[in-house]
């Protein structure tokens, strides 16, 4: 079986006027269909800038990315972000406008097919209620909901997202947490997933890239995390082990 998202020897810089950063170097993985795979590392090693070149926003000076076998080189509707950040959704438009907005201009769907898709994806996320609010009367979890169900409305193959929950209080997190892989186990939705919390990437994915601090290198690559469970101790054990792998060189000196 050939991947979905095949990430091949790729390092990301950055040109600033004055200096050269080197973001990642020759970094290499790839992720299957329904793979919950997240990228895992300290701030800084490029986990961002790596998701954005998968998002088709920067070329990789060296390696290559593809997306079932055709090469990434701008951003495409095939791939959908979903940031950190709040302030991303439109705030003259409402919950449903905003769900709808990328349907009806990228995927340029008929308004009431784009209509019923927007409500579906509103409801998997548990915000009918909210259809018609704008996002400045809503939570930052409520923010997120909206975002999650704006980038999956839109079917991609990959659903991109960057830190979703990490601005959010620990109780909202957990919740969001939890609604994200019920959706998953509704949809079999591809996720690429960053976060700087082990816990988190325990939680959330099915495979695990560890990276090395900058420039980020691929430092291990765990791939059963589905078969550790909360309530054995084995989630604990697992994250001891990804703890002792991040840090191996730290502790060495
Ligand atoms: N626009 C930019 N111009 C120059 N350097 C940048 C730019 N964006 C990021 N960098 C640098 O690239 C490196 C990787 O940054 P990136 O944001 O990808 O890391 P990260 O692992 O996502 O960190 P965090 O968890 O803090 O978001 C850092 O050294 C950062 O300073």
């Amino acid at each position: 079986m050939s991947a979905l998202l095949d990430v091949s020897g790729v390092t990301l810089r950055y040109k600033t006027p004055s200096v050269l950063v080197t973001a990642t170097d020759r970094v290499s993985f790839h992720v299957n269909q329904s793979d919950r795979f997240v990228l895992l590392g300290p701030s800084g090693c490029g986990k961002s800038t790596l998701l954005k070149a998968v998002g088709g926003y920067l070329n990789p000076s060296e390696g290559k990315i593809r997306i079932k076998g055709r090469e990434v080189a701008e951003p495409g509707a095939d791939r959908m972000m979903v940031f950190q950040e709040f302030d991303q959704l439109l705030p003259w438009k409402t919950v449903l406008e905003n769900v709808m907005f990328p349907l009806l201009v990228a995927r340029k769907l008929p308004r009431k097919e784009a209509e019923d898709k927007a409500r579906a994806y509103i409801e998997k996320v548990n915000l009918t209620r909210a259809l018609d609010a704008y996002p400045h009367t809503l939570s930052g979890g409520m923010k997120q909901r909206v975002a999650i169900a704006r980038g999956m409305a839109m079917e991609p193959d990959i659903l991109l997202m960057d830190e979703p929950f990490a601005a959010l209080d620990a109780l909202t997190r957990r919740t969001c947490q939890d609604e994200l892989l019920q959706l998953w186990e509704e949809t079999k939705f591809t996720v690429l997933f960053v976060t700087h919390s082990i816990a988190e990437a325990i939680k959330i994915g099915n495979r695990i890239l560890l990276l090395s601090p900058h420039p980020g290198r691929v430092k291990a690559e765990v791939n059963d995390v589905d078969r550790v469970s909360p309530t054995d101790g084995s989630a604990g054990q697992l994250e001891k082990h990804i703890h002792e792998l991040l840090f191996a060189e730290h502790a060495a000196h």
